[in-house]
């Protein structure tokens, strides 16, 4: 292990450097949470096993030795949104928000395809190296059932998700504070889609769905890349 690069509920995660001289990510569990989550602290190997896909970290090995319980991680680059937003006053614009969301909208294409929810889309576990996007913490991950576990929790926070990129733009004027689709500069396709995102007009049944609005409400910087 060379040092510790981010900590979170459930663990600490490691830079580490294999004996053949790889950088790859130690996930530790914290030993008290892995006793309160027992029983659940399988999903996310188990799911991470199973997938493949370009901007999800590849499960590549489990350590269980003396107390120390975690997993090895390919190690992402990039830094997280959450990073870019609140230590970097990043800004983001349109086009980059069409960028991440897309991408986003392709994971969720891939894992809800396979009968995986993500549940925890937001700004700590979605890394950005220029421009390319990663979605890591498989650790609350499930397979849907369409009772506990349904696809349509990764489209609120989606919602969320998208909707802290337009407020790093956002300059608060005088006055009471307004509503996210009253106060940020949205167009009324945008609105309608967070809306339906969050659960506050009628849902969306599945991502497709949810791709087909997006491409729509942000027809105007699509349509300046083709
Ligand atoms: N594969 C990876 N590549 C690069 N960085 C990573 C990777 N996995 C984790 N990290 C870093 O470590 C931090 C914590 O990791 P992670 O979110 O998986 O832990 P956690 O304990 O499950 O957190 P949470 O409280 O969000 O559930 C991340 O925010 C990120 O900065």
């Amino acid at each position: 292990m060379i040092e510790p690069i981010g900590e979170g509920r459930y663990g600490v995660c490691y830079l580490a450097m294999t004996n053949d001289g790889n950088r790859v990510v130690i996930k530790r569990f914290k030993p008290r949470m892995f006793k309160k989550n027992k029983g659940k602290n399988a999903y996310e190997a188990v799911i991470l096993s199973q997938i493949r896909h370009d901007a999800v970290p590849e499960l590549l090995g489990i350590v269980n030795d003396n107390g120390l319980y975690g997993y090895v991680l390919e190690l992402k680059q990039g830094k997280t949104v959450e990073v870019m937003l609140f230590k970097e006053k990043h800004m983001f614009t349109e086009t980059e928000i069409f960028h991440i969301g897309s991408q986003l909208i392709n994971v969720l294409k891939y894992l809800h395809g396979r009968g995986i929810v993500h549940r925890d889309i937001r700004i700590p576990n979605v890394l950005i190296d220029a421009g390319e996007v990663s979605l890591i913490d498989f650790g609350l991950a499930r397979w849907a059932d369409n009772e506990q576990y349904c696809f349509d929790q990764d489209f609120s926070y989606l919602g969320d998700f998208l909707l802290y990129l337009h407020y790093s733009s956002f300059k608060k004027k005088e006055g009471k504070g307004k509503r996210w689709y009253e106060e940020l500069n949205l167009s009324e396709t945008q609105i309608d889609f967070y809306k339906r995102l969050l659960r506050l007009k009628t849902p969306y049944a599945s991502i497709e769905e949810v791709e087909k609005d997006f491409i729509r409400a942000f027809s105007d910087v699509k349509n300046k890349y083709i």
